[in-house]
């Protein structure tokens, strides 16, 4: 990488610099997938190189796994950890009540696995993140293969008999290909704009024959960490709303940024 970094990226590097603070030495945590969580990672391999922290981590993508094992963390399964004491991943959206939509990287359906694995989620997100309602972020489902027209057909005549405003599905490709999830099923992102009802719509969603997981995570993050672009960090609690305001001095002090913004 080179130059200097962003202010969504310095945003997502602040949250995941206060967030790696959650992990303690003999825990089991859960690593997230996307390029927040990629900084968690990157954080993390840096604490147990240079302070010696002691932990095991369970991937919830293979590109996770990957970059976890090449920063020195060592990586377990999830049948191995069995239960996790935390885990840290990134969102696509967060709203007031701290539901989310994920998804956005396709690995969503690893994601909910883990996190619902976990005595706790914390979300690590820049500001942007933040809506009042969920919705505009295209909702990602994961769907099999098999007759998956179908199942889109399906999802299209649920939403209009929901009366829900945006109602297309449409299939998300990796160049000319259909994306592929870690499980070799694809996703398809539904264009809501607004979701009403969300609690409802995830139910809804995985009853169709064909949907394996949809991106609403409810009632499943507990706490939010929110990174601001010139080193602000903001930790929201589902029980207790803000709990923390500070900010990180990392452009000046922080080696691994500079290391990687060099
Ligand atoms: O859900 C996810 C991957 O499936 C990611 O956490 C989400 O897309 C956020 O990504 P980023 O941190 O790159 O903005």
């Amino acid at each position: 990488m080179t130059g200097e970094l962003s202010p969504i990226d310095k945003a997502k590097f602040v949250a995941a610099k206060r967030a790696a603070d959650f992990v303690e030495d003999g825990m089991r945590v859960g690593l997230g997938t996307g390029s927040t969580a990629a900084w968690l990672v990157r954080c993390l391999g840096e604490m147990v190189r240079e302070e010696g922290l002691k932990f095991r981590g369970v991937p919830t993508s293979t590109r996770t796994a990957e970059l976890a094992r090449e920063v020195g963390i060592e990586v377990i399964s999830l049948d191995e950890a069995k239960w996790l004491d935390i885990t840290i991943d990134g969102a696509d959206e967060f709203d007031g009540d701290l539901n989310l939509i994920k998804g956005g990287g396709g690995a969503l359906l690893q994601e909910k696995i883990v996190a619902t694995a976990s005595d706790q989620m914390v979300v690590i997100a820049d500001v942007g993140k933040e809506v009042e309602t969920l919705g505009a972020f295209p909702l990602p489902v994961e769907v099999i293969p098999f007759g998956w027209q179908t199942t889109q057909a399906l999802i299209e005549e649920t939403l209009i008999s929901m009366d829900v405003l945006g109602r297309n599905a449409t299939l998300r490709m990796n160049g000319d290909a259909p994306f592929m999830t870690d499980e070799g099923n694809h996703i398809l992102d539904l264009h809501l704009q607004r979701i009403g009802n969300p609690r409802q719509l995830a139910l809804v969603l995985n009853q169709m024959p064909g949907v394996v997981e949809n991106g609403l995570f409810i009632d499943i993050c507990d706490t939010v960490v929110i990174g601001y672009g010139d080193g602000r960090v903001e930790l929201r609690d589902i029980n207790e709303g803000t709990i923390e305001q500070d900010r990180l001095d990392f452009v000046e002090s922080d080696n691994l940024f500079t290391d990687l913004a060099d």
